[in-house]
């Protein structure tokens, strides 16, 4: 599991422990950290490497969790060049090594891949609408360059390739610092401070808390289906909605306060999981207010 300390990578890992796997986990621990998978230090079958993978692996594995890059707008933004070699090199070294020993590999990709789309809501077969000059193009591009570089890899090399369009995610063990929005609002509620929204509020997004992710991973991993797939929450709100449903569960006296918009911000997000229900019997089950 590359970004295996991160905060998706690490609900894989319990999950996968879990279930009594042996595993490797591979971080550069740039977003990720050591305590999310400390709990495993020392268990037999779990093995921790500091390695970026931009740099070559020689390992020797049969299924490849791919999720190693920032995923937080302000973090993928910090370093834009890191994230274009993280998702561009590194996948290319992680579809080498699956290439080398026969592995399985599965590349999480994301909703931004269909970037400020203008098709709603999104179904894998939507080509998307992405500026690729724009502050998030390092993250969108680099994840459809790593999309198309796992299909040259199964057509070419006969790697067997599975992709994940990863929907918002939220869950335990977000950074503090993380800077997406549900961490955002929650310790702004939690301190009494002001909610920023960014813009007007309007545009929507749909979130998924992140068990339902790890299942739609392992799923998709054991499936045969080799096409995209969305995985998300399609229940869509817009921000606005979202900073208020924060505000009444904390009950804080907190105010929210327009910031200005982000650029390039999307302003619809809801992805259609038909394929997802269809191929993995898949759906996610924990609704937003229950968490
Ligand atoms: O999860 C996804 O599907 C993808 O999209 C996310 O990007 P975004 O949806 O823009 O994530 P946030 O930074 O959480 O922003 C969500 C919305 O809330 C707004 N926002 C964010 C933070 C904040 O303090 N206030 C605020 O209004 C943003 O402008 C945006 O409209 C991230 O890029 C990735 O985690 C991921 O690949």
């Amino acid at each position: 599991i590359t970004g295996g300390a991160g905060f998706v990578g690490s609900h894989l890992v319990d999950y996968l422990m879990m279930q009594g796997h042996e595993l490797i986990v591979v971080d550069n621990f740039f977003t990720g950290r050591k305590r999310n998978v400390e709990h495993w230090l020392g268990h037999e079958n779990f093995e921790l490497i500091h390695h970026d993978i931009v740099n070559p692996l020689f390992i020797e594995v049969d299924e490849i969790y791919h999720l190693a890059s920032p995923a937080s707008p302000p973090h993928y933004m910090y370093n834009p060049v890191k994230t274009i070699k993280t998702n561009t090199l590194g996948t290319i070294n992680m579809l080498g090594l699956a290439k080398r020993v026969g592995a399985k590999v599965l590349i999480a990709s994301t909703s931004e891949v269909y970037g400020d789309p203008d098709v709603h809501p999104q179904p894998e077969t939507y080509w998307g609408h992405v500026n690729p000059i724009g502050p998030r193009a390092c993250y969108d591009e680099g994840k459809r360059v790593a999309e198309t570089l796992a299909y040259a890899y199964a057509k070419q090399e006969n790697v067997n390739v599975r992709v994940a369009r990863i929907f918002n995610t939220y869950g335990p063990r977000m950074h503090m610092n993380d800077g997406r929005v549900v961490s955002n609002f929650i310790i702004q509620a939690l301190q009494n401070q002001s909610i920023t929204m960014y813009g007007s509020g309007k545009q929507t997004r749909s979130f998924q808390y992140v068990s339902d992710l790890v299942d739609g991973l392992v799923a998709l991993m054991a499936s045969n289906y080799t096409l995209p797939v969305n995985l998300g929450n399609p229940v869509e709100r817009t921000i606005e909605e979202f900073a208020e449903i924060i505000r009444d569960s904390v009950g804080c006296k907190s105010k929210i306060v327009e910031l200005p918009a982000v650029e390039d911000d999307p302003q619809r997000r809801k992805p259609d999981i038909a394929r997802a229900k269809r191929y993995l019997d898949w759906e996610p089950r924990v609704p937003l207010k229950e968490v």
